[in-house]
């Protein structure tokens, strides 16, 4: 399996000024993966986790009040591993959109609403492949929707004339033009309804089956990440506490907050009453002591408020942060 994106020690944190005192919030706080080629790496985990804050760094958006603080991001490419930000900022947006591109949370954001989506495809193919005509964008462009299986009428229409779920599909449509080795998504179906949903979901696979590409998923719904993931990493108060492949993380979740979360999703035919984690997550800005899940943990000991518990694979490609898992072993 070969790495395409790597992180190591990943540190970025948001440092505040509040009334002259500084808060830091600590988003992403030492995370470490592996993203292969050709698969779909999807990061879970409720609102305010880190999950975006992640995508962020890994694609070398980080501007104030976020800071990187340590750590690396590695992008392993045509042989070549670069060091994203040691690199100069001609050469990272050289990287940017050939081999990452980035799909935010928000379709309306990424469209400019005053000009027709043709415009905003032409802007962007002239920004990266200079010295074509307009014709020629507008025709790559149709072509590249074509092949997505994706109206090429939709060009001549206003961002506000399409469905939420058509403006998604052209956001990814868009950041997919170049053909980059890995998308970045976050929450690309949060927001639509469910059937709307299931389009945006077939898309991404239609592209990561198509292009044979990677790509990372940011989505708290473990229900998309069951139809579309094929590994996944859980996150909880910036730190990555398990991971492992999708049918095993929902066969055998081994940290009791992947437990809660896979729990509280409905099945079909069961009525029997869903349970999710007590408590609510803690500030980043001032975590528990030991592990940040402990005080919401109903197996929670001595050393679970002290020590923070390394993420260790227990068994070949399954990857867990809890103390429990050195109590089973012991
Ligand atoms: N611009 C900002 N300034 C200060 N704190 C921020 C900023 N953006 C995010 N945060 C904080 O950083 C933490 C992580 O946020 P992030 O958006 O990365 O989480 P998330 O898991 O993606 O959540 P969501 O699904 O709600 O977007 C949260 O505590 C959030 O309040």
């Amino acid at each position: 399996m070969q790495t395409v994106i790597e992180t190591q020690d990943l540190k970025s944190y948001y440092i505040l000024d509040v009334f002259g005192k500084e808060k830091v919030v600590k988003a992403v706080d030492g995370v470490n993966i592996k993203i292969h080629q050709n698969e779909i790496y999807g990061i879970a985990g409720e609102s305010g986790c880190g999950k975006t804050t992640l995508l962020r760094a890994i694609f070398g958006i980080i501007d104030p009040p976020l800071r990187l603080i340590g750590g690396k991001v590695l992008y392993h490419h045509d042989g070549q591993v670069y060091d994203l930000y040691a690199l100069d900022p001609t050469e990272r947006r050289s990287l940017r959109w050939k081999f990452v591109s980035y799909v935010p949370q928000g379709s309306m954001s990424v469209l400019n609403p005053v000009v027709k989506i043709k415009e905003t495809f032409k802007d962007f193919l002239n920004s990266h492949l200079k010295g074509r005509t307009k014709e020629e964008y507008y025709e790559l462009a149709k072509e590249h929707l074509k092949g997505l299986g994706l109206p090429p009428t939709i060009l001549e229409a206003y961002p506000h004339q399409l469905s939420g779920g058509m403006r998604q599909r052209v956001t990814i449509a868009l950041a997919t033009l170049l053909k980059p080795k890995v998308i970045i998504a976050d929450e690309p179906t949060t927001a639509l309804d469910v059937v709307t949903q299931r389009g945006v979901i077939q898309l991404l696979k239609d592209i990561q089956s198509t292009y044979m590409n990677t790509i990372v998923l940011v989505t708290h719904d473990m229900g998309v990440h069951a139809s579309l993931s094929t590994r996944i990493a859980v996150m909880y108060a910036g730190k990555i506490i398990e991971e492992a492949p999708t049918s095993k993380l929902f066969k055998n979740p081994k940290h009791p907050y992947t437990k809660f979360l896979i729990n509280s999703l409905p099945r079909f035919g069961d009525k029997s009453r869903r349970t999710s984690a007590p408590g609510s997550p803690p500030s980043l800005a001032a975590l528990p002591p030991g592990c940040s899940f402990h005080p919401r943990c109903p197996y929670c000991f001595e050393k679970c408020k002290v020590e923070v518990p390394p993420l260790r694979e227990y068994e070949p490609d399954h990857k867990v942060a809890c103390w429990l898992m050195e109590e089973r072993i012991a």
